[in-house]
């Protein structure tokens, strides 16, 4: 562990580098952000570019942010934002241009698409036929930039631990004699269409900063997959009919602590086409190896490395300077992204859960170092960043120390249902881009010791050379002639060899002239070598200056460059922070909002309090009152208790006296029914006499006569034909009120009849309860008399009544036992009335005597009348003579 801690802190030493500035500028992770238009079968989009750099995210009703109560749209700050219509060359343009400048600038660079499936990271990167993306782009445009200084193939070699050896053009063209290019047949090319055509670029263009002609260069080509956190060399030769599933790769570090796969092929193309094809290649190995470990493309990390090697050509210009430690590689990894959808999304099972687990644990340790960079950076922590917990990180950790540029491009898809998964990955991007990294010193170029401009200086001594075989002597072009090369003046012998006239004199003398020129020429030659050799010395002292000059201007402008960029940094920091104020100018608002009408609230609340405790304070008034009463009435309750208590003590002591009274009462009462028995016994006696009498005439005892005419005697009734009235109602039992009478027929309602028989005498037997619920009895006796209308009448002529009281009161024969039990039987079962029928109007208006027979005129003896009528109950009552 702490080796890896030590691998954070420790800085790269290029063997290259021996001057290198004190400290470099921080330098963020840029993030680029790529929206893709909807597809057709898409139609609700969450995204929305608001301007170069924002992109806001509503959340669809069908989110679970959207459920789970995240209801407001996010805005996502980037380094640039392209919406749906921006086109693969401004993509292009923006964020791998400025990586392609640095690869001639010997800097690193790496580039991550990232984002969920089917959001366009494949379309960014490798694009479509006819709409070519980052990656073919930068193969067209490094060739076209290096396309006549490319050293010849085999020239510079891969020597398997990352570095690159020289070899001489003449052993080069000895292997490139044996070389075999690799050629993609027509049939091959047709399996994968979608790839054959990309290449038709429309326009050639060329890195726009100054490539160094004084060098020669190579590009070389890599593509590997990381499935499973296993890595796969796409581009190694496995012979056709190998039934082996691709073997996974290692990592190592080289002699200047960089990062490599051990043994990965590294193809030397000389054009796009030669890299399209290595890529295509890589593509096809990746189909049949998918098909071979059953995956899909998109399940994993796909890198695509390309190298650019050079090395400065030899005092001549002529060949690549045959030194190792001056030949300078530079790399652009350009990452092709698995989908970062959470394992759980895609529903997957088995195999592919736990391929998805693996993207997501790669990209989830990418993460983590991204947040562990942050944080160290942010809070002067010093956390081990876990570069080693994943193949991808572990490969890209030198870039993240400082070795190189990093980008990347968020791709989004617009789609609703995607929302919940892109704003896991704004998160990400969020991250990111807060990630500084230091970038480590650029090497200033150490100056190689020859002269600048020699490749075209040979190009035109070759050219010179070719000339001068071509034209005629006499006359050598300035424009042909080597600018180090002191020409001779040339002899032409062919104009004496040729002549017929042989002088040798004049041949002598043109040698000694031609001597003499020379001697003089080679006298002038080592006069202009010194010449030239004081005028380079001063040059060369010149150019040391200049360079340094050079050198000095160049960190001048690498210094103004990072102000440059600082200035950008600060306008990009600046605008966030605007937006951030802007924000929390809208929270502040929204807050002051809910704070005034929470102050509403209170102050409502505090009124409600206010009465509330008005209240309560009358409430406790009351209580209080009812609190006194309830003594009071504690008070008054004692006390009544108190004289309940006493009066209770009286009632006892009533009680005991009552007590004692009842006693002697009850004793009373026992010695009077024991003499009532002795007298009913005696009443017995009586009464059997009185009903079985031996020979004596009958004689009502219970008879009251009044002072009437005693023409209607017992005697003399006995004989007669007696009508007897005894209405229904008439309670039976009341036999000791009969007269004795034979002849007789019993009626209970009269009718004109009755009257016409020969009947003469008319007894009405009536029944009454007194005021005090006794039974009295009442006969009504009478003469029937012959009306001169031919109707009867009765005339009344004795009343015999019995009643307890007159019973006892009146005669002392009365039995009063049995008349008071017959008075209480009679008492419970009706009122006492007289029965006289309708017909019985005839009867009316006869006047009766009372019991206290002792009136004189008629108003006072006829006061009792029966009357009868119609529907009526027939009755008797007390009546005037006017009634009458
Ligand atoms: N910017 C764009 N303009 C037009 N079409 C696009 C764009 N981006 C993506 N597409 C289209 O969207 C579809 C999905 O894109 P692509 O295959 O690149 O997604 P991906 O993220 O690489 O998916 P995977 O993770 O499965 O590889 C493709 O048909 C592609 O043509």
């Amino acid at each position: 562990m702490s080796q890896l801690g030590n691998l954070q802190t420790r800085r790269r030493v290029s063997p290259q580098t021996s001057e290198m500035d004190q400290e470099g500028p921080a330098d963020p992770v840029e993030v680029y952000c790529r929206v893709r238009p909807l597809n057709e079968d898409e139609d609700e989009s969450c995204c929305k570019v608001l301007s170069d750099q924002i992109l806001q995210i509503t959340p669809p009703d069908t989110s679970l942010a959207f459920r789970t109560g995240h209801r407001n749209a996010t805005q996502h700050t980037f380094q640039y934002v392209f919406n749906e219509a921006t086109g693969q060359r401004e993509v292009f343009d923006r964020v791998s241009m400025p990586l392609v400048r640095d690869l001639f600038c010997s800097k690193n660079g790496l580039l991550f698409t990232y984002g969920i499936t089917n959001s366009g990271k494949t379309y960014t990167m490798s694009g479509e036929p006819d709409n070519a993306g980052i990656l073919p782009r930068c193969l067209d445009i490094i060739f076209n930039s290096i396309a006549e200084l490319q050293a010849p193939r085999f020239v510079f070699k891969p020597d398997k631990t990352n570095g690159f050896e020289v070899q001489s053009e003449g052993d080069a063209r000895v292997e490139a004699g044996k070389f075999k290019p690799k050629k993609i047949s027509a049939k091959a090319r047709s399996e994968m269409p979608e790839y054959s055509d990309i290449l038709r670029l429309p326009e050639v263009r060329k890195v726009d900063c100054t490539v160094d002609e004084d060098c020669s260069y190579s590009v070389f080509v890599s593509y590997v997959e990381i499935y499973n956190n296993y890595v796969f060399d796409l581009l190694e030769d496995i012979p056709a009919d190998s039934k082996k599933p691709p073997q996974s790769k290692g990592m190592r570090e080289d002699a200047r602590r960089q990062m490599y796969i051990s043994g990965v092929t590294e193809v030397e193309v000389k054009s796009t086409e030669e890299a399209y094809e290595a890529l295509w290649r890589g593509q096809r190995r990746r189909r049949v190896g998918h098909t071979q470990l059953n995956h899909e493309s998109s399940r994993s990390h796909s890198i695509f490395t390309i190298r650019l090697v050079s090395a400065p050509l030899d005092s001549s210009g002529e060949e690549v300077v045959q030194d190792k430690g001056r030949v300078v590689m530079t790399q652009l990894s350009l990452v092709d992204l698995a989908g970062s959808e959470r394992a759980t999304r895609t529903g997957n099972q088995g195999n592919r859960l736990r391929e998805a687990n693996n993207i997501n644990a790669n990209l989830m340790v990418l993460r983590t170092c991204m947040e562990t960079l942050r944080d160290n950076q942010g809070n002067a922590a010093n956390k081990i960043v876990p570069y080693r917990d994943a193949k991808l990180t572990h490969l890209f950790k030198n870039y993240f120390d400082g070795d190189g540029k990093v980008k990347m491009v968020v791709c989004v898809s617009p789609r609703s249902e995607d929302y919940d998964e892109t704003i896991h990955v704004m998160r990400f991007a969020e991250v990111t881009q807060e990630v500084q990294i230091q970038v480590e010193k650029q090497p200033t170029k150490l100056p190689v010791g020859y002269t600048p401009g020699r490749r075209r200086a040979n190009l035109l001594y070759k050219a010179a050379l070719k000339g001068g075989r071509q034209e005629d002597c006499d006359e050598p072009t300035s424009s042909a002639v080597h600018p180090y090369h002191l020409a001779l003046p040339l002899l032409c012998v062919d104009k004496f060899l040729g002549s017929d006239s042989l002088n040798y004199t004049e041949f002598r003398v043109h040698l000694e002239d031609r001597a003499e020129t020379r001697q003089r020429l080679l006298e002038e030659s080592k006069r202009k070598e010194t010449e030239v050799r004081s005028m380079i010395v001063s040059m060369s002292a010149d150019n040391d200056a200049l360079k340094a000059r050079v050198a000095a201007l160049e960190s001048q402008l690498r210094k103004q460059d990072r102000l440059a960029k600082d200035n950008q940094d600060l306008g990009v920091l600046v605008k966030r922070k605007d937006q951030e104020l802007q924000h929390s100018a809208q929270h502040r608002d929204k807050l002051q909002k809910s704070l005034s009408s929470k102050t509403a609230e209170a102050l409502h609340l505090q009124l409600q309090v206010d009465t509330v405790m008005k209240k309560n304070a009358n409430l406790e008034r009351a209580l209080d009152a009812f609190r006194s009463d309830h003594c009071d009435l504690e008070k008054e309750m004692v006390q009544s208790k108190e004289i309940a208590r006493k009066e209770q003590k009286e009632k006892e002591k009533i009680k005991k006296t009552m007590k004692g009274f009842v006693h002697s009462e009850k004793e009373k009462f026992e010695k009077l029914a024991k003499e009532k028995r002795t007298q009913d016994q005696k009443l017995q006696q009586v009464m059997r006499m009185v009903q079985h009498p031996p020979t004596a005439p009958d004689r009502t005892p219970l008879t009251e006569t009044d002072n009437l005419p005693t023409h209607g005697g017992r005697k003399r009734s006995i004989s007669e034909n007696w009508l007897n009235h005894r209405p229904t109602t008439t309670l039976e039992g009341a036999t000791v009120l009969q007269p004795n009478i034979k002849k007789k027929k019993t009626i209970t309602t009269p009718k004109p009849k009755h009257f016409k028989d020969k009947h003469s005498k008319y007894m009405l037997t009536h029944q009454e309860l007194d005021v005090k619920g006794r039974t009295k009895t009442k006969l009504f006796k009478g003469d029937i008399l012959e009306s001169r209308g031919g109707g009867h009448s009765v005339r009344f002529t004795n009343i015999e009544s019995l009643d307890t009281q007159s019973m006892s009161s009146e005669n002392g024969q009365n039995n009063p036992t049995t008349s008071s039990r017959r008075s209480a039987r009679l008492a419970k079962k009706s009122s006492p009335t007289l029965s006289v029928s309708s017909s019985m109007g005839s009867l009316s208006g006869v006047s009766s005597l009372s019991e206290e027979a002792e009136h004189t005129d008629v108003e006072t003896r006829c006061a009792v009348g029966i009357m009868g009528k119609p529907g009526a109950p027939p009755g008797y009552c007390h009546m005037t003579t006017t009634d009458l």
